[in-house]
């Protein structure tokens, strides 16, 4: 007799409930056998917690019967868990129909579990819309909710059996190591704070917890369409769970979830903090093995994508703890996790969310060694499209099929894929002209107008959590998997394009949709019917290309996104890493891609912030900056050195510093000592006239007349000839080297990316009068901006280079007609040779 046992349990009024056992014998013949089964004092069975020593009562008591219904229920249940049927069978035959002592034994002895996923039986559908419940998803209550160490495995065999759930519902053999530690501070109940790589697989740490135990664990999320991607996944791998957002109209899931229906809650920081009193009896019912906190960055002020609602999080150590709570044995843990959170950011999120004292921290290298990370020049407007976007089209042309043509004028009507939606997106009109250096797209036919909705011209700083359609869903674990990545092994791979503003996602789309790519736009202002559109056809890999601001891609885990290009500044090397890291998932070479204008400052987008924030995000602006200016480190060095951790022995041997060298280095000792010595008398000056004059007003004025950068730089022009054909562009990367070796400091109150109203240090004073012979080379390897301004108009970076520019009839015709831009134009002086010339050449 016997293959499939199924039980439900029903809990109805007074504390009283119902076991309904069906035997399906050799899956065609039933016998139900119901048990019915008093409360009393002493079997004190709360409300739907049913325990294992519940199974081993009915074994027993089906034992009594003198039938081998004992072991037909314990066989039931080992593969409803995921062994074998023949190890179950020979594991009741050695031990017993004892459920744990089966488990004992099989872990023991043979902990291969079988490849395919044993989901749980779905055929008996639960009374009273609830869940059907398996004995071992309740394996831990009793009267009191059990600790999560409590499971009936000694400290050693945890570690087994999340790997035996690990390969039955995610198919991989073994935890990784952060994995191991993250999960071992939960089992000692403490706090930990992740931080690891971006894909490495942050999220089975706190879904573990929910297999291993049978209790409900609750995930703080910050996007509705993470949540959604989350569950989507889990519930391809027989995992139950659900999200709640903050605008939710039916009341059904919530009130389910709440009742413990799923394994996993994913919740957004504001309605969980709506949710404290529901929780709480949650946590006394079922139980909550774990808050994890996902994403746990936004928490920070400091970091670069601040929830203030995630810093009211710290009301989940104020409400769940043992104090507060009788009925728990100890603190539910918290579980914060991130990749991206530097060491201010960390020491933030710890004391923000009133963590336990001594909370445990998983740390990982954040270096993700597939990822070729590059720096490209490009002025980033429509007019470079053409330019930056040809290898991507070429590569998506190859594989893609005739039907799209190449024609940029082909009629965007006549695409098919892309849905209606796709036709909103391509037909945004033309954005206009940004800066003086935009030009005029003569590609592109005008198109008609669309809503102000598309024409918006705003970034994406302060996205909404509730990002999708979806208010809230569920996910029972037996969840169609259709929607989830269908061919992730295609030859191109995914490409995601992240921009700046929203108009620019229109203008991107638009471009390549008419170059035959399949790409879409995608920003927080669309409809959400339509973003919800576009992930879902992204993946199911239907879109090459997804064009979006930052509103796309936190967390999102894909695995064949072979391109990740940022068209334009970020506005952190966080949110940097973060969106690159959505790239190569899979393992395999994945490129990442910056393309911003070198020759210009990046500015901070705009968004609400504080004082202390604006200086704040200045900070992480300019070390975005200083990242694409650098040319003489690895790149995923800097990056990885820029949240904390050693890299300095090694390098990446990928992007393109490592792979085509840094420049040559130049002695720039005279150009450096010239500039240090025009800084230190303007400020020995101005100290001379401030101790002279006690008038207010003229100290004020003196004040208001700091001269920046360029000041400076026109005077080193003017009383120097020979560097003339230098610019300000690469003066100013002279001055970022000189600030990074101690030399200069910021002398204005308010923040900037680099520096511009310089002033000399101690250090920089005594380099700018130091005798010549005493310093005896100024070698240092220029920065991107140094070289970009000589790879336009040649200019000499040293004295000996410039007096050979001379005798060279064409450098010196385009030295006297060189243009200025940021001067009036020169009066020519008709006394000198040089004058003479000028004026004829600008006849
Ligand atoms: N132990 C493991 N062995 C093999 N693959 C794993 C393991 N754990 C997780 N993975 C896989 O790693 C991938 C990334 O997982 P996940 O989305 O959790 O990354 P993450 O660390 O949260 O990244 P992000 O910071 O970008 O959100 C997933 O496809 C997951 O299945
Ligand atoms: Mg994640």
């Amino acid at each position: 007799m016997h293959d499939f046992i199924k039980t439900t349990y029903v809990l109805t009024t007074g504390y009283k409930f119902r076991v309904h056992i069906f035997l399906l014998e050799s899956y065609l013949r039933l016998a139900p056998v119901s048990l019915h089964l008093g409360l009393t004092n002493d079997f004190q069975i709360r409300k739907l917690n049913c325990s294992a020593q519940l199974t081993e009562k009915i074994s027993r008591s089906c034992a009594m019967d003198g039938s081998n219904l004992a072991s037909d229920v314990v066989i039931a249940e080992l593969v409803s868990m995921g062994f074998e049927i023949s190890e179950a069978r020979k594991a009741i035959k050695e031990v017993g129909p004892s459920l744990n002592n089966a488990i004992d034994f099989i872990l023991g002895g043979c902990t291969k579990v079988s490849r395919k996923r044993a989901l749980p039986d779905t055929g008996a559908q639960s009374v009273r819309g609830m869940r059907q419940s398996s004995i071992m998803d309740h394996l831990q209550s009793s009267k009191k909710p059990a600790s999560p160490v409590s499971i009936p495995y000694s400290n050693e065999d945890w570690e087994v059996r999340a790997n035996m759930l690990l390969q039955k519902h995610f198919g991989y053999p073994l935890l990784k190591r952060f994995q191991r530690e993250a999960l071992g501070a939960w089992i000692a109940q403490k706090d930990c704070l992740v931080l690891a790589a971006t894909g490495s697989g942050k999220s089975l740490c706190f879904q573990i917890p929910a297999l291993l135990t049978g209790k409900v664990v609750v995930v703080i999320s910050p996007l509705i369409s993470l949540m959604h991607d989350q569950c989507l996944k889990l519930a391809k791998h027989g995992v139950s769970a659900c999200f709640l957002g903050s605008g939710q109209i039916d009341q059904s899931v919530q009130q389910k979830a709440m009742r413990g229906m799923y394994e996993i809650i994913y919740v957004c920081p504001e309605t969980i903090l709506r949710l404290i009193k529901p929780l709480e009896s949650l946590a006394e019912q079922r139980g909550i093995a774990l808050f994890a906190i996902d994403e746990v960055h936004c928490v920070s002020k400091w970091g670069h994508d601040f929830r203030p609602d995630y810093r009211r999080l710290s009301a989940l150590r104020e409400n769940f703890n043992a104090k507060k709570l009788p009925f728990l044995e100890f603190d539910i843990p918290i579980m914060a996790l991130t990749a991206t959170a530097t060491i201010r950011v960390r020491e933030d999120i710890i004391k923000s969310l009133h963590m336990s004292e001594d909370p445990m921290i998983v740390l990982t290298s954040f270096f993700r060694p597939n990822l070729r990370f590059s720096v490209k020049h490009s002025r980033t407007c429509s007019s470079s499209y053409e330019k930056d976007f040809r290898d991507l089209i070429d590569a998506y042309s190859n594989n893609t099929s005739q039907k799209y043509s190449k024609k940029t004028n082909m009629p965007l009507e006549n695409m098919s894929v892309g849905t209606s939606s796709r036709d909103d997106i391509c037909n945004g009109e033309e954005r206009a002209s940004e800066s003086e250096e935009d030009d005029e797209d003569i590609t592109t036919p005008k198109r008609r107008k669309l809503s102000v909705e598309y024409l918006e011209d705003e970034s994406d700083l302060l996205i909404d959590v509730d990002d999708f359609d979806v208010t809230c869903g569920e996910f029972d674990g037996r969840t169609s998997t259709k929607d989830l990545d269908v061919c992730e092994g295609k030859t191109e791979g995914l490409t995601i394009i992240y921009v700046p503003t929203r108009k620019e996602t229109l203008s991107i789309a638009k471009y390549l949709c008419r170059c035959g790519v399949k790409a879409a736009a995608y920003h927080a202002k669309l409809p959400k019917s339509q973003l919800r559109q576009v992930h879902k056809e992204f993946h199911e890999n239907a879109l090459q290309v997804v064009v979006a601001t930052i509103a796309f891609g936190m967390g999102i885990d894909k695995l064949n996104v072979r391109r990740i290009i940022h068209y334009g500044w970020p506005q952190s090397l966080e949110a940097y890493y973060q969106e690159a890291g959505r790239a190569g998932r899979d393992g395999k070479l994945a490129d990442c891609v910056l393309f911003a204008n070198l020759s210009r400052m990046p500015s901070l987008l705009p968004n609400r912030r504080s004082e202390e924030q604006t200086r704040q995000a200045y900070k992480m602006l300019s070390d975005c900056f200083r990242y694409a200016m650098r040319t003489s480190r690895c790149r995923a060095q800097m990056l990885v050195q820029y949240f904390g951790e050693d890299f300095s022995d090694d390098s990446c041997h990928l992007c393109d510093v490592c792979v085509k060298g840094p420049p040559e280095q130049q002695n720039l000792k005279d150009e450096a000592r010239i500039l240090m010595q025009m800084i230190a008398a303007h400020y020995d000056k101005r100290r001379c006239m401030e101790s002279s004059y006690d008038d207010d007003d003229y100290n004020h004025n003196i004040r208001m007349e700091k001269p920046n950068v360029k000041m400076f730089v026109c005077r080193i022009q003017e009383q120097n000839q020979q560097l003339e054909t230098t610019d300000l562009l690469w003066w100013r990367g002279l001055v970022r080297i000189l600030e990074d070796k101690g030399f200069l400091r910021e002398g204005d109150d308010k923040a900037h990316v680099q520096i511009k109203y310089p002033e000399p240090t101690k250090l920089g004073l005594e380099f700018a009068f130091a005798e010549t012979e005493m310093v005896q080379s100024f070698n240092v390897w220029p920065e991107a901006d140094m070289l970009l301004s000589k790879s336009r108009p040649k200019s000499y970076s040293s004295f000996v280079e410039w007096g050979k520019g001379w005798a060279d009839p064409e450098i010196r015709k385009r030295r006297l007609s060189r243009n200025r831009p940021w001067k009036q134009p020169r009066r020519t002086n008709k006394q000198t040779v040089r004058g003479r010339l000028a004026a004829k050449l600008s006849k």
